[in-house]
Formats: structure tokens, sequence, C-alpha cells
């Protein structure tokens, strides 16, 4: 019978071949719940509750896995997981603080064991802990769960690394449409998860929480998500709470300067962030009852692309997504086909010198506000090698003069660096700690 691709048993598809392959040898969570009872297996590997949890299961050889659950992604490698796969269908951000009293050593510790952790619960086996396994995700695959860590500004003066900090964790500027909330915003160490299946999701983050106990405390948590995988015909960019394909101009692994752009170069500053990168993240919440007054076509303006379709207002009829937007194009009376302040105009890499990001955002929806709109909108998240040739100069502009501006609000801001990814053996942010 087949199982799901393990530590123990690989059984590859194209779209659940890890890139490399997990260290953590721990025990599959289907394996465990179908042996329950067998030799006391699932009480060595989960501890009381585990093993409580376990015994109604029938001790059969697990079936196999529906797609979802398949896809696994590899913690070890040369970048960190989170970054440049598809953002998945839940995702929670996490900022952690660390609690007074602990510093480099402690902080060393912590990413010692949440990389251990972020290993094993990424390969859909049972993580390694200090508490009995939770359970949450028993019965369930890998579902493509990625975790990323990363430091904040204020991570390095706390644990006496300051003459490591980057340069390019200089705060943001502030702009002119901020409305930011501090207790929202910032953070010594960043987490983010990211999986297809939301029990997995959360699982991921009460082991990663449980872990930084007596060491670093939430400071803030948000949670986003995505179209599931399976619910369009075929993959497609994913849409906004707007409702407009949002992505398709991303940069694309396949372009020539991909690397460059995302990643931080080998020889580059500070040496231990190289193939990091820093993600910039931005709590945008969307004017909804705003936006959803404004007729299709003036919607498609703002934007510079057609709601339908994601085709740009410059293509004809029977432009596509990825037809390429000509910022030069007129219409039959002459206007500019990509109106002078339409968002894709005022962000595009040419009237910005080349800067870009990779945009790998969730939507999220919190509930409603006293005022009956909701509270909802865009998890943004850009990742670039250097947030002051990508981020900061389109935020600027956009700043100035974007017409989707006006129907959004900017709630919180953080940045943080996020080193390469882990060898195997080793945890992230070795290169920080050791080097
Ligand atoms: C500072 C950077 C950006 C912020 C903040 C931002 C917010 C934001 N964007 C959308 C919706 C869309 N953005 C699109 C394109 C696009 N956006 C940015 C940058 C920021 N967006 C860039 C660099 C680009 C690509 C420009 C290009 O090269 O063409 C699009 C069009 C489709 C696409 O290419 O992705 C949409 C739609 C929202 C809703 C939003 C805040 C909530
Ligand atoms: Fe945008």
């Amino acid at each position: 019978m087949k199982r799901h691709r393990t530590a123990e048993s690989a059984e590859p598809t194209e779209s659940a071949e890890p890139t490399a392959p997990t260290a953590p040898a721990g025990p599959s969570r289907r394996r465990v719940l179908g042996a329950a009872g067998a030799a006391g297996t699932a009480g060595l590997a989960l501890g009381a509750a585990g093993g409580a949890l376990a015994t109604s299961a029938a001790a059969e050889p697990p079936t196999a896995l529906a797609t979802v659950g398949r896809r696994r992604i590899a913690f070890h490698g040369t970048h960190q997981p989170g970054i440049t796969e598809a953002a998945q269908a839940h995702g929670h951000l996490l900022a952690f603080d660390l609690v007074a009293g602990a510093g480099r050593k402690e902080a060393a510790a912590l990413l010692r064991r949440w990389s251990r952790v972020a290993g094993a619960l990424m390969a859909g086996e049972v993580p390694p802990g200090r508490l009995p396994d939770t359970g949450i995700a028993l019965d369930a695959g890998p579902s493509a769960l990625t975790v990323t860590f990363g430091f904040g500004r204020t991570f390095f003066d706390r644990t006496g690394l300051a003459a490591h900090r980057p340069a390019a964790l200089e705060p943001l500027p502030p702009f002119s449409a901020d409305a930011l909330d501090p207790k929202r915003s910032d953070g010594d160490l960043w987490v983010q998860i990211g999986a297809d299946d939301a029990p997995v999701a959360f699982h991921a983050l009460r082991a990663l929480q449980r872990e930084a106990a007596g060491t670093a405390r939430v400071r803030w948590q948000m949670s986003g998500f995505n179209r599931s995988p399976g619910a369009t015909a075929a993959p497609r960019t994913a849409r906004n709470l707007m409702g407009q394909i949002d992505g398709t101009n991303n940069p694309r692994e396949t372009d020539e300067d991909f690397g460059r752009r995302v990643f931080v170069p080998a020889g580059g500053e500070p040496g231990w962030m190289a193939d990091g990168s820093y993600a910039v993240l931005r709590r945008i919440r969307m004017l909804l009852d705003d936006w959803e007054r404004v007729p299709l076509a003036d919607q498609e303006k703002v934007i510079g692309r057609r709601k339908s379709d994601g085709a740009p207002l410059s293509a004809g009829p029977d432009g596509t997504e990825t037809t390429p937007v000509d910022l030069a194009g007129r219409t039959a009376d002459g206007e500019l086909a990509v109106a002078a302040d339409a968002h894709v105009r005022v962000t595009a890499p040419e009237t910005n010198g080349g800067a870009a990001m990779l945009r790998r955002s969730f939507s999220y929806h919190d509930g409603f506000r006293d005022d009956g709109a909701p509270d909802a909108g865009l998890l943004f998240v850009a990742w670039q090698a250097d947030p002051l040739r990508g981020f900061v100069p389109v935020q600027r502009k956009l700043d100035r003069g974007d017409a989707l501006s006006r129907f959004l609000r900017h709630e919180a801001s953080a940045l943080f660096a996020v080193p390469g990814g882990a060898e195997k053996g080793g945890y992230v942010g070795q290169r920080l700690f050791e080097g």
C-alpha cells in the first residue's frame, strides 16, 4: 500500500519532491497513528498525551494521502523555505520579543530548537520538543508547510550583536499614508508559517510558540489565507480581497536577475546574511465598502489591468494576464491606456529605476470594525536583497500619487533580516551566532 513521503519512505511526484532531504528522522505522524498500540511506539514518540490520542486508531498501514497533504518542501537548503514557493492557503505571521534576561546564548539555543522542530514539521513528522506533541496534525501529511525565521532591528541590541546588525535594517522611513500600530509592528524575531492545511499551520504555530517559552514571548500575530489548491481548474495567480489577480508581474525564478533582486549575494554585507533576504511586512487594510461602490471600469483603471483575467489595459481584447504592459500605449482617444496614477504604472520597475521585489502575501479577515466595515485586507510581504532598492522607493512613489492608495490603510509595519537556509544538522542563524 502507498504511503505519503516521509523521511523513511519516498514516493516522489513532481509537486511532492522536496528540493533537498530534511534531516530529522522523527516518526511520520501518520505512521505513528497507524502503529498505535503496537509495541508502544506511539507512547514513546508522543508521550502520554499523544499516546492517549492514538489508541483509538486501527493498527493499519496508512493509506495514500490526497494531493494537498502530500506536498513536502525541504527545510534545509541554500535559502530558507517560504520565500520562492507559491504562498500557501493558510499563513501565520508572528513576531516574538526576547524576555528579560534572554541574550545571545538563549537566542541561539532557541533558533537551534526552532530549526529542529521546523525541519520535523515540514517533513510531516512528530516534532521533537520539551512537551508531548499536541496531536493537532496527526493524520495529515506535510501539506506544503514552510517555516521561515527572521531577525528584527531590536534583536541585535538585546543580544549584544549590534556590531553584526545589517545596515539594511535601518527603520523604514515614515510614509504619509501610515497609520501604524506599534504593538502590531516590528519585533525581535519573526516567524512566517504557511501550509495548505489549517490544522497543520496551527500545529506548527503552537509547537514553535511552546519551544520559545522562557526565552521569547509573542509580540503580535496575524493570520491570513489564500485560495486552496484544487479550488480552480488549473493553478492560477491568486486574487486578493478586492477581487484582482495579484502577483502577475512578480519576478520569476527563471529571470536572469531573480537571485540578485531577491537574495543577498555571497560577499555581501554582513557576511552572515549571504543567501538571505529582507522581508518587509505591511498589514494593509482595504476600505472594501468604498472600493465595492466603484464601477468595474473605474476599478480597472485604478490598477491598470482587467479584473476578469488580469490583462493589462494597454492590450486589446485578445490580451491575457501575461501580455506585457505597454506603459506608452494609448487609447483611440489618445489617452494613456494605463493611467498616469494606475497602480501598475506607479509600481513598475521601469518607473522606479529598476526597483523590484518578490510579493508573497496573504489576505486577512479579522471580523468587523465598530462601524461595520470589514477588518480585512492584505498581509503584504515583500522579499528583496535590499529594502532600500526594493520596497522603499516604490512605497515612496505610491505615497505620492497612486490611485489605489485612497482605498488602503497601512496599519502595521515590520522589516526583518532573514538569513540563508540551514545546512543539514545546522540551524537558521548559525553563521550569525557562531561566525
Ligand atoms: C510598495 C510596494 C507595493 C505595495 C504596498 C502594494 C500594495 C498592493 N498592491 C495591490 C494589488 C496589485 N498590485 C499589483 C502589482 C504590483 N504591486 C507592486 C507593489 C506594491 N503593491 C508591484 C511592484 C507590482 C508589479 C508592478 C509591475 O511590474 O507591473 C497588481 C497587478 C498584478 C500584479 O502584477 O501583481 C495588483 C492587482 C494591493 C491590493 C495592495 C494593497 C493592499
Ligand atoms: Fe501592488
